[in-house]
């Protein structure tokens, strides 16, 4: 059984169309990651999946119960971390945490959840005296009740600093390992690299690819780029390089000429650099990252957010 199927999904909100004929297979199991960029119809499919808001056509289906007919079935079955989310303040992690175990009629230690999420030592504090990363973590342990078999998350690093997006990639993976199917949704490229086993992209509310990062990398003419030393940049040097055989991208990033190559050596093309155009002092060659991929997908680089 798929932990989430998509079919035919169709959702038009007056002229715009929010999500177009979107199918999708999530498998029991997987850490799978939804990108795409502002605008795409990340939420939408979310809310669809969630029943928080009706398909124009098409269906979901959710462990294996149909998201609109069985909705509140399907919300009970999963935990969400959402966007947006708010805690109270006057209330501490602890009781945030009994009032979802008494709402979902569920007997847990509201302590070991919380140090799921590493947060116990603030369990008596109040949650609105919390970081963002603590609020973000309690949230999560929230989620956690119950012990749903499918967690869905919505963008669950917005706002947090390196060490909190590292923290939470570890609690997602240690869920993970507990036999929970993680579907989260992201304009993170390095948080959804780091953690997922599958990604599609969506764009202007299409599937764009579904795949592994390393096949995303294998699909695309080329996975790597090359970081050119040179002595001097200007404009001028970098139509140069554009014009190369076999060069596809040229452009300056951190005073370095960034060269991405379509079916040619980047050997022959280093070559054709310092011989035709400005000495090369060094280089170093760098695999592709998921967002150099999604750029290339979506076409929409002032678009991405990191
Ligand atoms: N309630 C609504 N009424 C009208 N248009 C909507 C509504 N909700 C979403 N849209 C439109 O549908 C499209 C998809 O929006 P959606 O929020 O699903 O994108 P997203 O991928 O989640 O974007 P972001 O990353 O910015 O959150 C957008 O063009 C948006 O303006």
């Amino acid at each position: 059984m798929a932990a989430i199927e998509i079919d035919g999904l169709t959702k038009q909100f007056g002229d715009v169309v929010a999500v177009n004929d979107l199918n999708l297979r999530i498998k029991e199991g997987e850490i799978f990651g939804f990108l795409g960029p502002n605008g795409a119809g990340k939420s939408t499919t979310i809310d669809i999946l969630l029943d928080f808001i009706r398909p124009t056509s098409g269906a979901v289906r959710v462990l294996g119960h149909d998201a609109q007919r069985e909705g509140e079935f399907v919300r009970r079955q999963i935990g969400v971390l959402p966007d947006g989310y708010q805690v109270y303040n006057r209330l501490t992690g602890r009781q945030h945490l009994e009032f979802v175990l008494e709402m979902k009629d569920v007997n847990e230690d509201p302590d070991a959840l919380l140090e799921r999420v590493r947060i116990a030592d603030a369990a008596d504090r109040k949650a609105g005296g919390y970081s963002k990363g603590m609020r973000q973590r309690l949230m999560l342990a929230m989620a956690l009740v119950g012990d749903p078999n499918l967690l869905v998350l919505d963008e669950p690093s917005t706002g947090l600093d390196p060490n909190g997006a590292r923290e939470m990639r570890e609690i997602i993976r240690e869920e993970n390992q507990r036999g929970t199917t993680i579907f989260f949704s992201s304009h993170v490229m390095e948080q959804v690299e780091a953690v997922c086993d599958r990604v599609a992209i969506i764009d202007r509310g299409e599937l764009v690819t579904v795949n592994s990062i390393d096949g995303l990398r294998d699909a695309t003419e080329t996975g790597e780029v090359l970081y050119v030393d040179v002595a001097e940049l200007n404009n001028m040097s970098i139509e140069e390089v554009t014009r190369i055989d076999g060069v596809r991208t040229a452009s300056i990033d951190d005073g370095r000429l960034r060269v991405t190559v379509a079916d040619a050596s980047k050997f022959v093309v280093l070559n054709a650099i310092n011989a035709n155009v400005i000495p090369v002092q060094d280089f170093s060659v760098v695999e592709s990252s998921l967002e150099d991929l999604f750029v290339r997908y979506t076409n929409h680089a002032q678009e991405v957010q990191i």
